[in-house]
């Protein structure tokens, strides 16, 4: 795990940033630009120290100002992807990637290297390398020394829209497999829903929320700062009884319920994830009698923000124990008098299959 807890003056600008990430996931930072997400991770990589604070990685002191701690950034064997690529000039790609390379990373060379596209290029020098291929390069550098942590500032930007699909593919299934902590930092946040577990807002500085990704877009409270990234909400589910003339299969979820979804959704027996998006999912009162929605799921207004006299009002609905939100005008959610514990049916347009490890696939279901 890591603790941070630290101070950093820079110029008017003050850093004044805490924040743990767990071993397991990716913890991505989100924030305008000039909040700080760089400056923050330029103290974790030991490129720069905090006026006062502690920074930990497994109950290890990498800095702790008060005890005169400050493990310098060669030695504290983090894997570190900057939007420089940060080469060694004199080294041919294949002594970059070998530089650092770790026992436990050997047996991952080739398929790194070829994950990466990079297998054409180990024989050049970083001068010959264009911005997305040195990128590429400090990428593999980064896995291949078998980190403690990894820090990725920006890491997909300016790469091609394949390569970077897979390379998102890539760090999920790596997040999930090591256990260490990945702080990501994106713009992107369609990158982000593909990547990330954890969520922190920077802001001014500061880490001002934080939390399981599911959980922050869960909440109404944070819209404005989310406002980049399309709400939604993830439910769990497990897959049944196939309909093979409609290529359609079944999925109960946790409290009984059941959607329908395409058959490619997976196999029966398969745990799987869903995201539906929150301009995905309309209200009622009651099950209309006659619709083309095949997806209708019984659930409770837990809260809405409709004392902020917006157009639009946004909700949040239990479903059984999960959540899912929705978004209606304040024009709708007046006239069917909505309001906190009242039963709903929630109408839902169309669902993504979110499986972890795989960034969502759309899938349309009415
Ligand atoms: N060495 C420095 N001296 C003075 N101010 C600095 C220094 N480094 C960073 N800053 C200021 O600190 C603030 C945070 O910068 P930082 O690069 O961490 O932001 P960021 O969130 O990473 O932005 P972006 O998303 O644009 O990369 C900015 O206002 C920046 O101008």
């Amino acid at each position: 795990m890591l603790e941070v807890d630290v101070t950093r003056r820079l110029g008017d600008f003050t850093l004044e940033a805490a924040l743990t990430a767990p071993d397991q996931g990716v913890t991505a930072l989100f924030g305008e630009s000039g909040s700080g997400k760089t400056s923050l991770l330029r103290l974790l990589a030991g490129l720069d120290r905090p006026d006062r604070g502690v920074i930990r990685l497994d109950g290890e002191a990498l800095v702790d100002t008060g005890r005169g701690i400050h493990v310098p950034a060669h030695k504290r064997q983090l894997g570190v992807v900057f939007q420089e690529a940060r080469l060694f000039p004199h080294y041919r790609v294949r002594g970059n990637l070998c530089y650092a390379l770790h026992s436990s990373m050997h047996a991952e060379f080739e398929r790194i290297v070829t994950l990466l596209g990079i297998d054409h290029l180990l024989d050049r020098m970083p001068g010959a390398l264009s911005g997305g291929e040195a990128r590429r390069v400090s990428i593999g550098r980064a896995l291949l020394s078998g980190p403690r942590m990894l820090l990725m500032d920006e890491p997909l930007t300016g790469l091609d829209g394949a390569r970077k699909q897979e390379l998102l593919d890539y760090i999920t299934r790596l997040a999930r497999e090591v256990e260490i902590p990945i702080i990501f930092v994106s713009h992107d946040t369609d990158e982000l829903m593909a990547v990330a577990t954890r969520l922190a807002l920077v802001e001014q500085g500061r880490i001002t929320a934080s939390g399981e990704l599911d959980d922050m877009l869960a909440r109404l409270d944070l819209s404005d700062q989310l406002g980049g990234f399309e709400a939604s909400s993830r439910l769990h589910a497990v897959l049944e009884a196939p309909e093979p003339d409609y290529q359609l299969i079944r999925a109960r979820l946790p409290d009984g319920q059941l959607l329908l979804l395409p058959a490619e959704a997976g196999e029966p027996g398969e745990r799987i994830a869903l995201r539906i998006r929150v301009r995905d999912v309309a209200l009622a009162l009651e099950a209309p009698a006659r619709t083309s929605f095949r997806n209708l799921l019984t659930a409770t207004i837990e809260e809405h923000d409709a004392e902020r006299e917006r157009a639009t009002v946004e909700l949040t609905l239990r479903v059984g124990k999960e959540r899912l939100r929705s978004r209606v005008t304040r024009h709708a959610f007046d006239e069917l008098g909505l309001e906190r514990e009242r039963p709903v049916v929630a109408m839902i347009r169309s669902v993504s299959l979110s499986p972890s490890g795989q960034s969502p696939r759309r899938n349309t279901m009415k």
